[in-house]
């Protein structure tokens, strides 16, 4: 994106009256107004965040760009995505909007096109989009199924380097959980994703051995010393309770690594009793859930017969936060089956979230769910939020509020990598026509 700001493209700066949210900053920044804010300095020097300092009435420091109270995030983490998938839409669409509909098309796909070179090239410009929205790491699921890891795998370990340093990369492998029956290839595939320090992962559907294929999923992800990452539930199902099992699981089996959960859609379809035991067993088991606002609004009560959808689609959020459970919300798919929008842009998935989920009256600490705590989900040390001694990587925006913030796309924001404002531009979509049709 352009910078209207002009920032030095060498030595130290600051960044005065900056205005940031306490839940995005390890810094004390003094005392803040009812959002959240206060105006602070920012000080950048080799690439770093040197200092952090409440702006007060001190006169402006020199070498200052001033943002006269500007919003200054850190760079989003996206901890869900499948850039696998993302933007087969033009070539194949969901033909009803449903998660079938969604599944098969997406199924049918790969099949027939998902060669290296079309992956990496759906990959790339998803890529450019999210570093252009400033996003600097991001998690994606990799379809799994036999023979497309093979394919697919590779590709990713060779965007992971080329992109590193801009993008940092993780992958998880995406299967149905029925697929872990196969105990050879559920050993290969376990084998290949350690070798590629990804994350294990499945998609939990409600099948008769669900609690035997969730112990090999543990007992491989010990063995190798992997985290898991699960897609569960999503659906309005309310016999849907594979979040519950899991964290049964991890209990019984004392797993000590990351368990990162997605969607647990039906759990908001559930009766209070029931909601209350699962949210106790995955604050105990020390699970994280990442809601995705957009595909879930999207897919969840598709109806056929002409009448209107009467539910969000979302899990439990708040009752999750209010128990002390991580929570972040991520992107999810983007212009493939599952979801025919959508353009890895964080701020996006924000505004989507505090409409659906109801981010606000008080905002109090959600920012953290696209910033910090998705960053603890993947183990970054370094992203997520504005600490003096880390990487000058922030978002600038014009926004100087939340009700300006997320009243306007902000495509003029600028984004800061290692203290400089990068040039990247959101790709055209012309780029994807000799792929996608
Ligand atoms: O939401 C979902 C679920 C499964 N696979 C996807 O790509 N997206």
């Amino acid at each position: 994106m352009t910078s209207q700001l002009d920032l030095p493209s060498s030595g130290w700066y600051v960044l005065a009256n900056a205005r940031v949210h306490f839940s995005l900053t390890t810094a004390d920044i003094g005392a803040t107004d009812e959002d959240g804010f206060a105006l602070v300095d920012i000080a950048i020097a080799d690439g770093k965040i040197t200092g952090i300092a409440p702006r007060r009435d001190k006169p402006v420091p020199p070498r200052a760009v001033d943002l006269a109270g500007r919003i200054v995030f850190p760079c989003f983490v996206d901890c869900h995505t499948h850039l696998d998938k993302g933007h087969i839409w033009p070539r194949r669409r969901n033909p009803d909007g449903s998660f079938m509909g969604a599944l098969e098309a997406v199924g049918a796909d790969r099949a027939a096109n998902w060669s290296a070179a079309d992956v990496e090239a759906r990959m790339e410009f998803a890529l450019k989009c999210a570093f252009a929205h400033g996003t600097k790491a991001i998690r994606t699921h990799l379809d799994s199924i036999s023979p497309q890891e093979t394919i697919s795998w590779p590709v990713f370990e060779s965007m992971r380097e080329r992109w590193a340093g801009r993008i940092d990369l993780q992958a998880v492998c995406l299967l149905g959980i029925d697929g872990v029956r196969e105990t050879d290839w559920f050993a290969d595939l376990a084998g290949r994703v350690a070798a590629a320090r990804g994350m294990l992962g499945a998609v939990t559907y409600m099948v008769p051995e669900l609690e035997p294929l969730l112990d090999r999923v543990f007992e491989t992800a010990i063995e190798r010393g992997l985290d898991l990452d699960f897609h569960a539930d999503e659906t309005d199902d309310v016999s849907a309770i594979s979040l519950k099992k899991i964290a049964e699981k991890a209990l019984e089996h004392r797993f000590e690594g990351k368990i990162l959960v997605g969607h647990c859609c039906s759990l908001a379809r559930q009766p209070d009793a029931d909601v209350l035991d699962t949210l106790d067993k995955v604050a105990r088991a020390g699970v994280a859930v990442v809601s995705l606002p957009m595909c879930n609004m999207y897919l969840q009560d598709r109806r056929f017969d002409g009448t209107t959808p009467r539910w969000r689609g979302v899990t439990l959020l708040h009752e999750m936060k209010a128990r002390g459970i991580p929570v972040a919300v991520a992107s999810d798919n983007t212009r493939d089956p599952f979801y025919a929008y959508g353009d890895l842009d964080m701020l996006e998935v924000y505004r989507m979230a505090t409409r659906t989920l109801h981010f606000d009256h008080p905002v109090a600490d959600w920012p953290r769910t696209v910033a910090a705590t998705p960053a603890d989900i993947m183990r970054l040390q370094d992203a997520g939020r504005l600490a003096v001694g880390g990487a000058a990587d922030l978002v600038v925006f014009r926004g100087r509020s939340w009700t300006e913030l997320l009243s306007r796309p902000e495509s003029g924001r600028i984004v800061v990598r290692d203290g400089r404002a990068i040039e990247a531009a959101v790709p055209d979509y012309s780029e994807l026509d000799t792929v996608v049709g």
